[in-house]
């Protein structure tokens, strides 16, 4: 065990990371951490280390040095397994459901680890009553929901283990405007009923505009940390690592 100050308030914690893949080094000294109870958003430009960081955070990343504490706890090097069970679930890119089960079915998947069946079963009723949506299409095909709904069936299947911190890398991609704003409002119902969530989004204003806190990350390392909306005023967010992108975005 690591010992150092530890942040409190804080849910989880990376100090001085260094990973990546082989020889190659992606996170340069990663060092950032998430209020509990909040939305984080990273965001940063193309190749910058944003879905490394949640490989490593998520036990999927060879770390060569720094470590990381969530909950008090210090989990680095912890397999995704351990992460699970020590209350993290990652919604990775793109469509990850399993397009020709049912909602229900897929559902289901995302407890399939669990020991306790019967609180499985428990869960996936609160979690249908948190999207009613998925309640009322339990039968369907989940290729049959839009592509909003189908990142919601993802989201919900992350809760089934009663999370505490989820990851989520991009879930706006492929949606259109609406999908995406539906997609966020469920995450802000999360957040405002305790999960703490780190998003990465090349959506960037409007991640922003939904979320506590931002940070950009630049070559695997932190370059700013500020409430949510600070970073939405700054312009060096826009010219320097953004391209300009924030300014396209509705
Ligand atoms: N499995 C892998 N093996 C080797 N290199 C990888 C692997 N995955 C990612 N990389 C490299 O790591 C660097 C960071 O990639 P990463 O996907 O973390 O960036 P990102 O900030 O999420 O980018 P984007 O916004 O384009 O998704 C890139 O140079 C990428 O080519």
């Amino acid at each position: 065990m690591h010992i150092w100050e530890a942040d409190m308030s804080a849910m989880l914690e990376l100090k001085n990371l260094y990973g990546g893949y082989g020889k190659i080094t992606i996170l340069n000294g990663t060092t950032f951490s998430i209020p509990r109870g909040t939305i984080t958003t990273v965001i940063g430009p193309n190749g910058a280390g944003k879905s490394t960081v949640f490989k490593a955070i998520f036990g999927m990343l060879d770390i060569q040095s720094g470590s990381i504490m969530f909950d008090g706890e210090d989990v680095t090097r912890s397999t995704p397994k351990q992460m699970i069970g020590h209350g993290v679930t990652y919604v990775p890119q793109g469509r990850n459901v399993i397009p020709q089960l049912s909602v229900w079915h897929n559902l289901e998947m995302g407890g399939i680890t669990s020991s306790d069946q019967p609180s499985v079963k428990r869960r996936m009723e609160l979690v249908m009553d948190q999207f009613p949506m998925l309640r009322k299409f339990k039968d369907r095909k989940a290729i049959e929901l839009s592509g909003g709904q189908q990142k919601q069936l993802e989201i919900a299947r992350s809760l089934l283990l009663d999370p505490k911190l989820v990851l989520i890398d991009e879930p706006s991609i492929g949606l259109s405007p609406n999908l995406v704003q539906e997609v966020f409002e469920t995450l802000k119902t999360l957040r405002d009923e305790g999960v703490t969530i780190l998003m990465v989004e090349q959506n960037a204003k409007a991640a922003l505009a939904m979320s506590d806190d931002g940070i950009v990350l630049e070559l695997g390392q932190m370059r700013m940390h500020e409430r949510a909306d600070v970073l939405l005023g700054d312009p060096r967010v826009g010219q320097l690592f953004l391209g300009g992108h924030m300014e396209e975005v509705a």
